[in-house]
């Protein structure tokens, strides 16, 4: 037997996931999901529809049944479901029930490993309960702190008997060691739903299992503590504020430069109004990468210039933000240097050395430590502490991933409110 795929279809509009449901299933998937946010929120119509428009291949609907198994793996399965997925959290009894359900209603049943403490007992208990599939799970949100599910599928492979599947950020550089690790069957959601092109995505993913090849991908991907700058080089500041949350803008610091973005880690600065010797200095104490960080209290005159910028680009800095001036502009524009500031001034200030490199800066609401990161571009300046750095640099991932499948339903000829069901989704004042 085959690996099989499974594409996940995790919208929340039925029509968009129909969209992709066509191209992928042509290009080389072989099994169709409604995921849980496509069922929470189309209802089972989701799977009835899918049964309709692809009526010999096999649907499953991923329910997540944690609760009464016998009527939600009933539903399932006369909407139109082959498989319908039971939680290994959920009881024994529940899942006794999802089992025997099954076998009255012609439904097999997946038990999710998703979150389990013990997947590997727990794959052998639901296998003796007469589970039919077990999928080993990275819930997305664990996936954004860099989990993966290769070493815990390993060992469930081996663990039981029956067929076991993977799920959690799969893409086409990982469906390889996904089969490697003992996959019967793999679980795809956002690589091929988030992709611009998704048949495109659906065959690589093909070919990376059929081939056992990696296909390399910048996109789909999340990273660890030691690849951070990675996502943040691939990211917009308005993709990380939409993963903050819309948060850690820096107020009313402006790009000084149009068309210039830098990502990189924060070295901070505060100085006296127009003190110019702690920002300088900061230069000879930065690392390669960094982006210095100066609060010099909002207002001029300005503590960074020209001199300043060749000597950073010397020590390969990255860029520079200012809570205060900046001057030179028309002689900085050419060396197209990264800097952001409050202020544009022709007067600078003296090197007094009132100030300290390296301390907690507060610019606004925000507190600013060496150690955190940042993206600027033409929007402005957003900052990433440090302690969260890992999650929110991939959640910026995933919402630069999203845009670019909009932007393609959108070129294909549908409007932003149209693709994004806005009215349907607009928030009811009653
Ligand atoms: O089950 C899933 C998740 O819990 C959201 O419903 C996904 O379908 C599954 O993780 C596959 O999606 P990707 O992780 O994006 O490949």
């Amino acid at each position: 037997m085959g690996i099989f795929l499974q594409l996940a279809l995790d919208f929340v509009d039925l029509s968009r996931a129909l969209l992709v449901a066509e191209s992928a299933m042509a290009a080389g998937a072989d099994w169709l999901e409604a995921g849980t946010p496509l069922i929470k929120s189309e209802g089972l119509n989701a799977v009835r529809e899918l049964r309709r428009r692809f009526p010999h291949h096999c649907i499953v609907a991923d329910m997540k049944i944690m609760d009464a198994g016998r009527i939600e793996v009933e539903c399932a399965a006369k909407a139109g479901a082959n498989l319908v997925d039971v939680l290994g959290a959920a009881s024994d009894a529940t899942i006794a029930e999802c089992i025997q359900a099954g076998k009255n209603y012609g439904a097999k049943i997946v038990v999710d490993l998703i979150s389990v403490p013990d997947p590997v007992t727990r794959a052998r208990q639901v296998e003796a309960l007469g589970a039919d599939y077990l999928t080993v799970h990275v819930a997305i949100d664990d996936q954004m702190v860099g989990r993966d599910p290769f070493e815990t599928l390993r060992q469930v492979s081996q663990a039981v008997q029956i067929p076991v599947g993977v799920a959690g950020g799969i893409n086409s550089a990982t469906a390889a060691q996904a089969v490697a690790s003992g996959a019967s069957y793999i679980i795809v959601g956002g690589a091929i739903t988030k992709a611009k092109n998704p048949d495109q995505a659906t065959r690589e993913i093909r070919r990376a299992i059929d081939e056992q090849v990696v296909i390399p991908t910048t996109l789909f991907h999340r990273v660890g503590a030691a690849h951070i700058i990675e996502a943040l080089k691939q990211v917009s500041a308005a993709n990380l504020s939409d993963a903050l949350h819309r948060s850690g803008v820096l107020p009313d610091i402006r790009p000084v430069f149009a068309g210039l973005k830098v990502a990189g880690r924060v070295l901070t600065v505060r100085t006296y109004p127009g003190d110019w010797a702690k920002p300088v200095e900061a230069i000879d104490r930065a690392e390669p990468g960094d982006v210095i960080v100066i609060d010099a209290g909002g207002v001029g005159p300005a503590v960074w210039g020209e001199l300043a910028t060749h000597s950073a680009i010397q020590r390969h800095v990255a860029g520079v933000v200012i809570h205060g001036g900046l001057r030179d502009a028309g002689d900085i524009a050419p060396l197209r240097f990264p800097a952001f500031s409050r202020l544009v001034m022709p007067n600078a200030g003296e090197p007094k050395g009132f100030g300290e490199i390296g301390i907690p800066i507060r610019i606004g609401q925000m507190t600013i430590e060496t150690g955190d990161w940042l993206v600027g571009d033409d929007d402005g300046v957003v900052v990433l502490p440090q302690k969260i750095a890992v999650e929110y640099a991939n959640r910026a991932m995933d919402v630069l991933e999203r845009e670019n499948r909009i932007r393609e339903e959108i070129k294909s000829g549908k409007t932003l409110a149209t693709v994004t069901e806005l009215l349907r989704w607009e928030k009811k004042v009653s």
